[in-house]
């Protein structure tokens, strides 16, 4: 039985999406384009980075693989080692959003088969009737804002006015959020989370998948600053998921990054914060010291998909993913017999793709672990096959999406 460790490479697509066409994403390819850029020099920063992408853990672990048999071909400048250890193969999404909580919930054995509510692109991206309920019961003059918009852009357009006018930034993206900026002093933070508990309650009705607290520090437009204070209010997910069923059987659910405001704090049993990907994977490593047999360390590395992804940086994308590799022996060193570590995404977020959304894509599947044979799983049809092999390993039944690849 042993445990388990799920660690989301939040946004690490592997491109091939059969359906991206649908969502404007056609030949998206997270590491393929990454892989390209590297190889091609234009991926260089001094003092960084440079030259072609250098997974060695993760390829060995059969990323080459996975990569070419998602997209139908291998990542440019990068060697193709002729042996590979553990379980290698992708995962096609079969929830209808391309966002966070959909692919987190796929991955835990739950797809979301209904369709968001999403704000429009054109005008106003908020109805008035909400945004006024919303002032008026948080006691604010009004908001600025109420457009798509890329974060970090927003808070340096409009939050001066912020600070001057009290008003907090609201916003949206191809995603189903809402989401709001404000300065943690000048506003307040407590204020501000009040704010987004207020807006959760009178957005259930539009079907709003999440609403996300985007606090902010600095004087001005030059240097304001995300902190790591965001917080993310999310529905509940639509059945319950293999975390709600592993606590059912008594096993322990430990939460490490924002996998706790993800799945709505449903199935989870502690939480462990921390910021950047770094401390993301100290803390994870500390967790599997403190994991008992049956129970599952469950990670989100959010800095690929928010400070790179999103922010369209290819170095800092490639960067991040060669920092992840390095640490990739840390964990190694960590196994006992019976345990099983997976590493996958939840959607792609092209960082040469045009805006700042995510993209539809395939994601990875690596699983290994002391004495797990190596072997292709192919394309799986839905990400909940994961949820569901973890469910296999850890020994508690089957649910009633996806097939178990263990
Ligand atoms: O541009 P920022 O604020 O990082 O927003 C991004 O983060 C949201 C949640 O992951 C996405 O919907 C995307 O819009
Ligand atoms: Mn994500
Ligand atoms: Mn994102």
């Amino acid at each position: 039985m042993a445990r388990a460790f799920l660690f989301v490479l939040d946004s690490f697509g592997v491109g091939g999406a059969p359906d991206a066409a649908a969502y404007g994403d056609e030949g998206a390819d997270t590491l393929g384009h990454i892989a390209e850029f590297c190889a091609a020099g234009a991926a260089d920063r001094a003092g960084l980075r440079e030259g072609p992408l250098s997974l060695p853990n993760m390829s060995e672990l059969g990323l080459m693989q996975i990569a070419r048999s998602a997209s139908g071909r291998f990542p440019a400048g990068m060697p193709v080692p002729e042996k590979v250890y553990g379980i290698y193969g992708a995962a096609t999404e079969i929830s209808r959003g391309k966002d966070t909580p959909s692919g987190h919930w796929e991955i835990a054995g739950t797809p979301v088969s209904f369709d968001w509510g999403y704000f429009p692109t054109e005008g106003d991206a908020f109805p008035q009737e909400f945004i006024e309920a919303l002032c008026r019961e948080a006691d604010v003059p009004g908001i600025l804002g109420n457009c798509h918009a890329s974060g970090t852009e927003i808070i340096a357009r409009l939050g001066e006015e912020h600070i001057r006018t009290g008003k907090p930034i609201c916003y949206t993206s191809s995603d189903s959020v809402f989401q709001v900026a404000a300065h943690e002093v000048h506003f307040g933070l407590d204020r501000l989370l009040a704010f987004c508990r207020l807006a959760r309650g009178l957005l259930d009705p539009y079907n709003i998948g999440r609403v996300i607290a985007r606090p902010f520090i600095g004087q001005s437009a030059s240097t304001f600053q995300r902190t790591g204070n965001r917080r993310d209010f999310s529905v509940l997910p639509p059945e319950p998921t293999l975390l709600d069923r592993l606590i059912e059987h008594g096993r322990q659910v430990h939460a490490v990054g924002k996998i706790g405001d993800i799945f709505a704090h449903q199935g989870i049993s502690r939480v462990i914060k921390a910021n950047g990907n770094e401390a993301l994977m100290d803390a994870s490593l500390s967790t599997i010291d403190e994991a008992e047999d049956g129970d599952l360390v469950f990670t989100n590395f959010v800095d690929f998909d928010m400070i790179y992804g999103h922010r369209r940086d290819v170095p800092g994308y490639a960067a991040a993913l060669e920092a992840f590799d390095a640490r990739l022996p840390d964990v190694h060193r960590k196994l006992k017999p019976g345990d099983l570590v997976v590493l996958t995404a939840d959607h792609g977020c092209d960082p040469t793709w045009r805006g700042t959304d995510h993209t539809r894509e395939r994601v990875p599947v690596i699983a290994y672990g002391p004495g797990i044979r190596s072997r292709s799983i192919g394309v799986r049809r839905s990400y909940a096959d994961i949820g569901e092999s973890i469910a296999r390993h850890l020994g508690i039944p089957a649910g009633a999406h996806g097939r178990s690849f263990l």
